[in-house]
């Protein structure tokens, strides 16, 4: 066993050599902060169901993260239902399913101790999510505290996203809605998403991914680190303060 002295000389080292600078911290929302993957798994297995195909995960890994419409013109295609189900119809479909379901939502593991965390040391943090404004709504309803404790939200109808993850420009956006000149090498991204991933990497920062465990490691790569929750995060790696437990 380790002794007292070394763990200290080993978060030493940690905190001498971080990974990055970070100054900045951007959460995605959906299957990273709250959990609502779930929900979108649920609805469109039902829809899929009603034409004799099963839902898969890697059908998902293309999905998640998505705008609404970029996701849905994903199932159409990949789902060979052309000429059966337009993307629009799809949207209109799921969507009263989603809407019950949305503000039943919960926090994932490690979020509330995460943000206070980085809050309580002034470490300013933001959220990019693919979901739009509406959606939005329905699912923080419950969680307005935590949302609260965001400079800034960014959508993804928000006139500056013009493509969704895997572009860099939501994520981007979020950056420059930060107060000063902040780089992208001092941003922090967290998500759950193989897209949201690649976007935050095609934006220049840093990335790390809590993805489900039910998503193929081979959507891992790119990522900085891959954690299993929120929980296994540690911010001196990343040259963030240190919890103090
Ligand atoms: O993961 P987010 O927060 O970017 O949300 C994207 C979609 O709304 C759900 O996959
Ligand atoms: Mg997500």
């Amino acid at each position: 066993m380790a002794s007292a002295g070394a763990d200290e000389a080993a978060a030493a080292a940690v905190a001498a050599q971080p990974r990055a600078a970070i100054s900045h911290v951007i959460f995605d929302m959906d299957g990273l902060l709250l959990d609502t993957e779930g929900f979108y798994t649920e609805v469109q297995e039902k829809i899929l169901a009603r034409y004799g195909k099963v839902f898969d995960w890697s059908l998902k890994a293309k999905m998640m993260g998505k705008k609404a419409a970029e996701s849905a013109r994903i199932f159409v295609d990949e789902c060979g239902l052309d000429g059966l189900l337009t993307p629009e119809q799809f949207l209109e479909e799921r969507e009263s399913m989603l809407q019950a379901l949305f503000p039943s939502c919960t926090k994932l593991p490690g979020v509330l101790r995460l943000i206070h965390h980085l809050h309580a040391n002034g470490i300013p943090m933001a959220v990019a999510t693919g979901s739009h404004k509406r959606h939005f709504a329905l699912k923080t309803q419950n969680h307005q505290v935590m949302f609260s404790l965001m400079h800034h939200v960014v959508m993804g109808d928000d006139p500056e996203v013009k493509a969704g993850k895997p572009s860099p420009d939501i994520f981007l956006a979020a950056m420059r809605r930060f107060e000063g000149n902040v780089e992208p090498s001092k941003c922090l991204v967290f998500e759950d998403a193989p897209s949201g991933v690649a976007a935050a990497k095609n934006a220049g920062m840093s990335a790390v991914m809590v993805p489900d465990p039910r998503l193929d490691v081979s959507y891992h790569k790119g990522a900085d680190q891959v954690l299993c929750s929120l929980l296994d995060f540690k911010p001196i790696e990343w040259g963030l303060p240190p919890f103090n437990e």
